[in-house]
């Protein structure tokens, strides 16, 4: 590699190969470099760069990545396939979201989308199921899958858990869903709960006459994660759930392959990823990591709220339809809304990213005057409602669980 300079990471007449991977960036450069010099460093630094000429023979040399294109604050970057291990998602994100975050020559840079060449997309299996969960698993073909975590989101007992489990499943709910940080705790046990919770499903299915399931969260260390997958499918889940940012990549990958053996659908909880998208210039977008997960494999994922609920949302409706698009044959990934939801936001939410798509509500259904049993009513009726195309109001003239849920809350959007 003798003699590499910065120049050797820009060429703007460059056109890259269709096994390339091409990242975009929004780049804000030091104060004494302009766009060409830092989009030369993102490239060598996320490549085979350094910061000093090298002295050192017989490398090998066409592993460089390219800056071909700078517009205003973006630059795209072309990676030859070479540079990447094939189905290893740590090793392709150290390379376009590693060092480059923190580099000096910049003063932010953000990635903001990734065009995903098909030799790298095959090497990585992509969703099971995807949104395909609606009809395979569930019960929820033509409209939008209902999920809810009970709240307090930890401190339940494991039969105070179970026994709201069961309310909202019997009020209209497909999917029982564990907080992002509700794991194994001594007050409530994940075997406990699991068998438990899956023997009050099995009611609730009677019950009901509808496929009812449980995103049980096997968030812990790699064996951990994996023996918790093992236990769910062995007592007859369909799915689990994973905090996939905190967990880690590799571990998603992990867990992707036993899914795979046993047939289980990954719900993508994703808890923390506002550490990397939240600040709009620097970090890396919730469309990107969107991506990587459906690379990865998991089913669902946390998408956002088209900016109806209590969190901040970076373009749902864009990253929906990312998921939902093609992908050289992987399968889509089903976008998950939550975050702040109660009944009232239903018909908004359906306007702005349509029915392909999982409604969760915590607060919004466990916090109904009426309890538990009376949300899930109301939030399946508020999703009847938006489907058919009838107004919410006067859908509650005829439900009233729905009537008191739009009493406590309206339309409004909680903070
Ligand atoms: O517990 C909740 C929502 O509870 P509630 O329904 O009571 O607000 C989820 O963890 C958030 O949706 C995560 O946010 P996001 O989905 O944006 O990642
Ligand atoms: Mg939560």
């Amino acid at each position: 590699m003798t003699g590499i300079t910065y120049e050797d990471f820009i060429d703007l007449d460059y056109e890259p190969a269709d096994d390339e991977l091409v990242c975009d960036f929004r780049v804000t450069p030091a104060s004494d470099m302009d766009m060409e010099s830092a989009g030369s460093r993102v490239a060598s630094e996320s490549s085979n760069g350094t910061w000093a000429e090298l002295q050192v023979e017989g490398s090998i040399t066409d592993l460089s990545a390219t800056c071909f294109d700078i517009q205003g604050d973006r630059i795209r970057v072309a990676y030859p396939d070479a540079l990447f291990e094939h189905g290893n998602m740590p090793q392709v994100l150290s390379c376009i979201a590693g060092n480059i975050l923190g580099m000096k020559a910049v003063e932010r840079i953000r990635l903001l989308d990734c065009d995903w060449p098909e030799p790298l997309t095959s090497s990585f299996p992509g969703p099971q199921y995807g949104t395909s969960v609606r009809s395979e698993l569930l019960d929820a073909a033509d409209r939008p899958i209902t999920a809810t975590v009970p709240k307090p989101k930890v401190g339940l007992s494991t039969d105070q858990h179970v026994q709201v489990a069961y309310e909202a499943w019997t009020g209209g709910i497909d999917l029982l869903k564990d907080d992002e940080n509700l794991t194994d705790q001594s007050f409530n046990r994940y075997e406990d709960r699991l068998y438990q919770s899956l023997e009050r499903r099995d009611e609730a299915e009677e019950e009901t006459g509808e496929r009812k399931s449980y995103l049980v969260n096997v968030t812990g260390t790699g064996d951990q994660m994996l023996e918790r997958v093992q236990m769910a499918a062995d007592a007859g889940c369909e799915f689990v759930m994973v905090d996939v940012v905190t967990a880690g990549w590799a571990a998603v990958q992990q867990v992707r392959e036993l899914t795979e053996e046993e047939g289980l659908a990954i719900h993508a909880h994703r808890a923390m990823h506002a550490a990397f998208d939240r600040v709009p210039d620097h970090g890396v977008s919730m469309r990107a990591l969107a991506q990587v997960a459906r690379l990865c494999g998991v089913d669902h994922i946390h998408t956002g709220t088209a900016d109806l609920g209590k969190l901040e949302n970076e373009d749902t409706a864009g990253i929906n339809e990312w998921l939902a698009s093609d992908l050289h044959g992987l399968k889509d990934v089903l976008p998950m809304a939550s975050g702040g939801l109660h009944p009232g936001l239903v018909p908004e939410l359906v306007d702005r990213i349509g029915t392909n798509i999982g409604i969760q509500a915590g607060g919004g259904v466990h916090g109904h005057p009426d309890g538990t049993h009376a949300g899930a009513k109301a939030l399946r009726q508020s999703i009847d409602a938006a489907v058919a195309g009838i107004d919410i109001e006067e859908y509650a003239d005829t439900h009233p669980e729905l009537r008191t849920a739009l009493d406590k809350w309206g339309t409004e959007t909680p903070r």
